[in-house]
């Protein structure tokens, strides 16, 4: 059975190919194709990498910002060119994509239909950046490869089991009753890391107190007590919680309401500030790419430095406050592009929570782990760093529907 997975993400469109025979392999396999666009260096054209299992690579450049229209360059190296993996579109039977956000009525995932568009299409208003992107991936599949079977995989699914006294925010109750409360977001990569934490652990999953730091573009924190997510800090929208690349995470709510009356600030104003010009871009004026700003403080940047505090600073204090729900804390993990990359990241987090007998092995933070125990052997919490597969996760469950 080959199954294409899509994942779209703030600021990138990833997809992979899995060919699967028999059983579900117990451990992630290798996809027989890859490939990942991004945006996040330039505004007028996408850089696209494509990679095959074979060895072969394209990097290259779209020309635009037209998702669908860079889906559909990107599928053609599926089967045209040097990265070709299948002789037609019509070779692949089943496509998963990852949708941030289900609502309340989507706590498991489902195969595509009209309804389900429908859904996605209304949640867009709660996930401004994302629900559009994932639709415009399953239109472009539509157009691309007609009728093949479309499974959505929800972000939120992992969540929808949160206690209500985290889920119910602290305002007006008729707002709860029109579904304003906190859902959480990348349940999918939290998901896939307690699983794959209670693997390289050898402990059972149900018996394992973990905090997954997703720290990417978005970046969210989950307790995830005995396999189940019970606290999480995205909530209503993906904006709640951390500081993150160009979002600012959680604020005053009074800043907006200053704003909206002092400052002529409207809605769309409000959005586009704090969801694209804010977090680590904002406050350094650099970038939203972690990486950029460890280079601008090399380079003695006093803004990039304070950006790196407020994250850092934050990250801890959310750590923290994790800790009430799970009573035992038996492994904190870090994954996704900046968690599962950046050692400075990790080692300034871990720092705060030495007092609990956490102790970072430094060598193994610094040397390229993944899939892999960074604490010292007599730390009393393990400190994991694994490489997220939301793709993998994805497959899974479009193999689950269709073969049980
Ligand atoms: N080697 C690295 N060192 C530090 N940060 C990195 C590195 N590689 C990637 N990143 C960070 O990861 C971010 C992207 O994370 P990713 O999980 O791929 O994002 P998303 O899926 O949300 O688009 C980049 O913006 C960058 O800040
Ligand atoms: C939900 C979310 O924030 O996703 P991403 O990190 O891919 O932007
Ligand atoms: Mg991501």
């Amino acid at each position: 059975m080959k199954i294409l997975v899509l994942n779209a993400g703030s600021s990138s469109q990833k997809s992979c190919l899995y060919e699967l025979d028999g059983e579900l392999p117990n451990q992630p396999p290798q996809p027989i194709w890859e490939a990942k666009v991004d945006w996040t260096h330039h505004q007028s054209f996408a850089e696209i990498e494509v990679k095959t299992q074979q060895g072969a690579v394209l990097q290259a450049e779209i020309p635009g910002q037209d998702r669908p229209e860079v889906i559909a360059q990107m599928l053609d190296k599926l089967w045209s060119g040097q990265t070709a993996v299948i002789q037609q579109p019509s070779d692949i039977d089943i496509v998963g994509h990852r949708v941030v956000h289900g609502g309340q009525d989507y706590r498991e995932s489902v195969r595509v239909t009209a309804e389900v568009k429908a859904a996605i299409a209304r949640l867009a208003i709660f996930a401004p950046i994302h629900n559009p992107a994932n639709l415009e991936g399953i239109d472009a599949i539509e157009h691309v490869l007609g009728s093949v079977p479309q499974v959505a995989v929800f972000d939120t699914a992992f969540h929808s089991k949160l206690p209500s006294s985290t889920t119910v925010y602290p305002i007006p109750y008729e707002w709860f009753e029109k579904g304003i409360q906190r859902y959480g977001f990348h349940g999918i990569s939290h998901r896939y890391c307690a699983d794959r934490a209670a693997q390289l652990l050898q402990r059972d999953a149900s018996d394992l107190r973990l905090i997954t730091c997703h720290l990417g573009n978005g970046c969210s924190l989950a307790a995830i007590r005995d396999g189940r997510s019970v606290d999480t800090t995205m909530g209503f929208t993906p904006l709640e919680g951390l500081m993150m690349g160009a979002r600012s995470g959680s604020v005053d709510p009074g800043i907006l309401i200053h704003l909206l009356r002092q400052e002529g600030f409207n809605a769309d104003t409000l959005d586009r500030m704090l969801n694209q010009e804010s977090g680590l871009k904002g406050v350094s004026g650099v970038s939203a790419d972690m990486r950029r700003i460890r280079a601008a403080i090399e380079q003695n940047n006093p803004r990039a430095k304070l950006a790196f505090d407020v994250y850092i600073h934050r990250l801890r204090a959310q750590i923290g406050a994790m800790l009430p729900s799970l009573n035992r804390l038996d492994a904190l993990v870090f994954t996704a592009g900046v968690g599962e990359n950046n050692p400075e990241v990790r080692s300034a987090a871990c720092e705060a929570f030495e007092f609990l007998g956490l102790k970072l092995d430094d060598s193994k933070n610094t040397n390229h782990p993944k899939d892999q125990d960074i604490a010292t052997l007599d730390s009393t919490i393990r400190v994991l760093v694994i490489h997220t597969q939301e793709d993998w996760a994805i497959a899974q469950e479009c193999w689950k529907i269709f073969t049980q």
